[in-house]
């Protein structure tokens, strides 16, 4: 059975969301389990978010790295305006999954506010390109199959859940492939391929990466973790398939209860009190760094300090974000003021400790 659009209408889709480190081998792996999918017959869409997103975008986002907090709200607005990017991948991707079961033509023209319009532009040839809609439109192909393969870091859970949140809503099944090797094997890799990133924006991406964790969250459960740091064996081919197989096979059900509404609320209350946090440990390192430079240390020992400055602000906040999430999973009341003050004061403490390290002194 056909809708006007001439899709059929019993098309099964899952959504499979591939994560880990820049040069890690992700779109590697997402050539290898597309031409593996297609053995079995099915249709995959890989959707890159490097091919959706402008470059200057992700230019503007690379993690920061301790010693340029000077420009904090211009660093914010920056930040903004790659969420809004990478909401806009997912509006287009939504639209997709509504229209393609639905008596719908896709015509979709939005994609997001002005400015990333882009993506959807970008999002539309990407499925011309790889002909999505007239194998679909093929009733004699087996496709009856479709694998959404999200090709992005997803280095923060919350990134994860927005994809799985969307696809609860859509009713189709949800996965993750959480792609990792040690850093160093990253680092050379970025390097063999041209140092598309410079080495400290892939270690602040490795500090704040949060593997997928199936035991604490649920809606994670089906996901694998595969070491790349040889060639993918046979094995944990078959593991992925596995994973994918029974994500399409078992779709998520629209929210019945309000656990989910809960999460986000969880999620929501993390992130603010994070960024709150985050903003006082930048102010908080750049007196260091200002303090620093009355000392006359030199050019050498102030990178060294800011380094660790940096890396002590990333493991705090890290730390923070996991205790606050553990709290308010026991239900437990969190009031964000006093826990920025409380964390204020842990963060002014160890400020205090690096600079008696370094030989500073206020
Ligand atoms: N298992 C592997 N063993 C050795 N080299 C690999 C392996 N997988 C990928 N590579 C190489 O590592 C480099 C990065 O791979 P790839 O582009 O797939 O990474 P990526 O995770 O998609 O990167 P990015 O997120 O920056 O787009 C490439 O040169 C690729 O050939």
């Amino acid at each position: 059975m056909q809708s006007s659009a001439g899709v059929c209408e019993s098309v099964r889709v899952c959504v499979c969301v591939l994560c880990g480190l820049p040069a890690v081998g992700k779109s590697t792996l997402t050539h290898l389990l597309c031409d593996h999918l297609h053995t079995l017959g099915w249709r995959t869409f890989l959707i890159s978010y490097d091919e959706l997103i402008p470059e200057q975008a992700f230019l503007l986002h690379t993690p920061r790295t301790g010693d340029d907090d000077d420009d904090e709200e211009e660093e914010d607005k920056e930040q903004a305006g790659w969420k809004q990017y990478r909401q806009a991948v997912l509006e287009c991707v939504e639209v997709f999954l509504q229209e393609l079961n639905a008596d719908m033509p896709h015509t979709h023209t939005g994609g997001g506010e002005v400015g990333t319009g882009s993506v959807c532009v970008r999002f539309k040839e990407a499925m011309k390109k790889q002909q999505i809609l007239p194998t679909l439109q093929d009733t004699h192909s087996r496709a009856q199959r479709l694998v959404l393969l999200l090709d992005d870091n997803f280095y923060y859970q919350s990134m994860r859940y927005r994809v799985y949140q969307l696809a609860r809503r859509r009713s189709v099944g949800f996965c993750e492939v959480y792609l990792h090797c040690p850093l160093e094997v990253c680092l050379h890799r970025n390097r063999v391929r041209g140092q598309l990133l410079p080495d400290d924006v892939i270690t602040e991406m490795s500090n704040r990466m949060e593997p997928p964790n199936p035991e604490k969250n649920q809606w994670e459960r089906n996901s694998v973790t595969v070491d790349n740091t040889h060639s993918v064996t046979h094995t944990q081919l078959q593991e992925m398939l596995q994973v994918i197989s029974s994500a399409i096979e078992y779709p998520l059900n629209p929210v019945q209860d309000d656990s989910e509404q809960k999460e986000a609320d969880r999620q929501r209350c993390a992130c603010s009190v994070l960024h709150q946090v985050d903003q006082v440990c930048r102010r908080l390192v750049s007196q260091v760094m200002l303090t620093a430079r009355g000392c006359r240390l030199s050019a050498e020992k102030m990178k060294m300090l800011a380094r660790d400055l940096s890396e002590e602000k990333s493991g705090f906040l890290q730390e923070l974000r996991a205790q606050v999430l553990q709290l308010l999973a026991q239900d437990e009341c969190v009031c964000v003021e006093r826990v920025v003050t409380m964390a204020t004061d842990t963060f002014t403490r160890r400020t205090h400790v690096t600079m008696e390290r370094h030989g500073v002194h206020s």
